[in-house]
């Protein structure tokens, strides 16, 4: 049996334990989940009964499953051969030539956009929503690009990019699932700016981010040795992702409240005593700062889950995950050096800081697997 601890940190810093013991025959559900609340020492505030309504958390957790399944018991079909009648650029897929083409490109799209990671549908997917065209992008348009997945799914691209993700997929046990909850994410960005709760929150953060790393995690692949079961290396993957996108949202406050959205937890906010209109002001007062420090302590958190599951990653992936892992996580330590002035201030990792990551990650790399 394997248990999963998590730790939610509420801003008046007391602690949510989400403890989770998860039988490990995921076929056969026999799944507890106890809520333990500890405020100053004091624990077991109360019980939460699997199947009542159900947080977030274990909305999401039904994926991971459902992911893990789809190693653990080497559900993965075969998936039909890629239908050169439909698409004429499909012949991208059976000539490797235009293949390896296909992967250049991708490639390219990568060093143009990101400076950090590697993904390209995700980001292709991300600008429609955020994009130079962002504003006629319509919830169909989200619709047809559902519909453009599946086709690549099943063996039948559109483009070049979709040729290479489509002959990924059919080579590794990877689920249309969190593709299909990435767009979500997009369509709930379309039209919602505000987040009651941190339980809303984490929803949008797995959509947009936790889902990569559900993604990643099939084609990194685990490693042959790892003790450790495929679910629990899969809850590190989205607690990365997580971790990355609660990042994102604390350096990003001053940008995002000038194109309207707060992507904070407003229960917390209230709580914490601040309104709308003191994060459009954007003045770092005290109560921000104590504010800011519970967020940062919560997504270190995250960070701290995602680590240890980068030792059962095969061998190659484990150096520039973690790699990515410092890297991002050293932004907080940036938002604490700009005394929480997110609002003006633009949180960054300098680049010798950057250049120290990559040796310092491939030295504990090695250090973990001998
Ligand atoms: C066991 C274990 C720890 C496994 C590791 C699993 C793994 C590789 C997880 C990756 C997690 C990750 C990189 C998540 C992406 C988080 C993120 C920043 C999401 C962004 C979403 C939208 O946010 P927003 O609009 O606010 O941001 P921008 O201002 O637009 O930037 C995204 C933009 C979604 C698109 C995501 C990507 C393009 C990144 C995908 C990158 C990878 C899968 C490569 C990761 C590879 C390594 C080696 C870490
Ligand atoms: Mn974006």
């Amino acid at each position: 049996m394997s248990s999963v601890v998590h730790w939610i940190v509420s801003p008046n810093e007391s602690l949510s334990c989400v403890v989770r013991f998860m039988n490990k025959n995921v076929g056969n559900k026999k799944r507890g989940s106890s809520i333990l609340n500890f405020s100053s020492g004091i624990s077991v505030l109360s019980t939460d009964i699997v199947n009542s309504s159900r947080s977030s958390e274990e909305r999401v957790y039904e994926v991971i499953l459902k992911q893990a399944a789809l190693v653990g018991e080497q559900k993965i079909m075969k998936r039909g051969s890629v239908d050169l009648l439909k698409h004429s650029k499909a012949d991208a897929m059976t000539n490797p030539t235009l293949l390896n083409e296909a992967y250049d490109r991708c490639g390219e799209v990568c060093a143009e956009y990101a400076k950090t990671f590697y993904l390209v549908w995700c980001r292709r997917t991300d600008e429609l929503v955020d994009g130079p065209n962002a504003s006629h992008i319509t919830p169909m348009a989200l619709d047809r690009w559902e519909q453009r997945l599946v086709d690549l799914f099943e063996g039948r691209p559109y483009d070049m990019y979709d040729a290479a993700l489509s002959d990924t997929v059919s080579k590794y046990p990877v689920d249309i699932q969190p593709f299909k909850d990435m767009i979500d994410g997009m369509r709930l960005d379309l039209k919602k700016s505000r987040y009651k709760s941190f339980d809303e929150l984490y929803l949008y953060c797995y959509y947009v981010a936790g889902t990569v790393g559900l993604m990643s995690v099939p084609v990194m692949g685990i490693a042959p040795d790892s003790k450790a079961s495929t679910e629990s290396v899969y809850n590190s993957a989205l607690a990365l992702g997580i971790a990355n996108q609660l990042t994102n949202i604390l350096r990003d406050v001053g940008e995002d409240a000038r194109r309207g959205r707060i992507y904070l937890p407003q229960d917390e906010l209230q709580r914490a005593g601040l309104t709308e209109e003191d994060i459009f002001r954007g003045q770092v007062t005290e109560k921000w700062r104590a504010f800011m420090r519970g967020q940062i302590k919560r997504a270190r958190m995250f960070f701290a889950e995602a680590e240890k599951g980068v030792a059962e990653l095969n061998g190659a992936s484990r150096w520039p995950v973690l790699a990515s892992l410092l890297l991002y996580q050293q932004i907080l330590d940036s938002i604490e050096a700009n005394d929480y002035n997110n609002f003006t201030k633009r949180a960054y990792v300098g680049k010798a800081k950057k250049l120290l990551s990559l040796p310092m990650a491939y030295a504990r790399t090695l250090m973990r697997s001998s």
